[in-house]
């Protein structure tokens, strides 16, 4: 489904337009593709052009340096686990997967990091193992603030786009705001995928990325034109092609949104198969709950349900550093 989402942008934000038609035509929208399909399209999302391909051209370019370049970023745990990680080292259900990625940016004198900025002690010992300094890389030059751009743009539309949901969810459209996702804690993932043949026996696995589901609430994947590698599984557990559509965002449902939503909406387990001639990129933008959200079925979720809890209260960060210590291999 390829969400035409122009009009309803403007609309969003005005509490006198809830009833507004074209408003409701997307929330109804929205609400069948969570339900039915867990990932959808959206198109005049807002976002310029020269900046959805800006990204991926400083991505592609950044993945073309020599590796001792690369590495001047590395990720670690002293870098709070934001940075650049080799082919190999990201872990998909103890498989490591054939991709490289630059993880968590963040504005930090000259480097970056791309998760939301954490000061020391922010968060207490919850936080600590993702507190870190930032990696920018020096090169390209423009990399940082495309990168800025990028993220304070796709914040402020995924909010937006949360407001739908929590409309669609029947609850009233500012749901997942304030102490919920009021403060997001965004992650972005800059990622590439090298053909089969450039990667080395040993390190062959049969996915760009395994199979999973995203940590948060929603994702918007800036995907490399013409490749088709993005998989989705739906209700039967058939995977479904989720190729790039000129001009979209490739939404998905994180952990957090079926938990809030009492399994209304269940998250996409998705993967990433690249089997073309061609070295992909992709920018992930991850937009998350507070870091120190709490996080358990909505009551007008569970009105729904049959009055029944189906999950455990969790807290958004302990669910991400958990999945975060288990993702890496150094
Ligand atoms: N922040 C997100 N969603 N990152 C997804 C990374 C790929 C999956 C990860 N290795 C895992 O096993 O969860
Ligand atoms: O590369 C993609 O299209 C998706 C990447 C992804 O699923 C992830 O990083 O969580
Ligand atoms: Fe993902």
């Amino acid at each position: 489904m390829n969400l035409d989402i122009n009009g309803y942008l403007e609309k969003i934000d005005d509490p006198v337009m809830v009833d507004d038609k074209e408003l409701q035509d997307v929330v109804r929208q929205l609400d069948k593709a969570c339900k039915e399909a867990g990932f959808f399209y959206v198109k005049n999302h807002g976002i310029p052009d020269s900046l959805v391909k800006g990204v991926k051209d400083v991505t592609r370019t950044f993945f073309n340096l020599p590796y001792e370049d690369k590495l001047k970023i590395k990720l670690t745990a002293q870098s709070g686990y934001r940075g650049y990680q080799r082919v190999g080292e990201n872990i998909t259900k103890g498989k490591p997967d054939m991709h490289e990625a630059i993880d968590s940016l963040k504005c930090d004198k000259n480097m970056a990091q791309c998760y939301r900025e954490m000061k020391p002690g922010e968060y207490g010992s919850l936080g600590q193992s993702l507190e870190g300094s930032n990696l920018w890389p020096c090169y390209p030059p423009n990399f940082k603030v495309l990168m800025e751009e990028y993220i304070y743009l796709l914040r402020d539309l995924s909010r937006k786009i949360m407001r739908g949901i929590a409309l669609a969810l029947g609850g009233p459209p500012d749901a997942f705001e304030r102490e919920k996702a009021g403060d997001p804690f965004w992650v972005m993932r800059l990622i590439g995928y090298p053909i089969s043949s450039d990667i080395s026996e040993i390190q062959h696995t049969d996915t760009g990325c395994g199979a999973h589901t995203d940590y948060g609430l929603l994702t918007l994947v800036n995907q490399d034109v013409e490749i088709n590698a993005l998989q989705v599984q739906n209700k039967n557990g058939e995977w479904i092609s989720a190729p790039p559509i000129p001009d979209t965002f490739v939404c998905n449902i994180g952990d957090m949104l079926k938990i809030w939503s009492n399994g209304l909406y269940e998250s996409t387990l998705h993967r990433v198969i690249n089997n073309s001639s061609k070295y992909r990129v992709s920018v992930a933008f991850f937009y998350e709950p507070n870091f120190d959200a709490s996080v358990e079925p909505f009551e007008f979720c569970k009105q729904k349900t049959r009055g029944i809890a189906k999950f455990d209260k969790v807290v958004y960060g302990e669910h991400l550093v958990n999945k975060v210590l288990n993702n890496f291999v150094y």
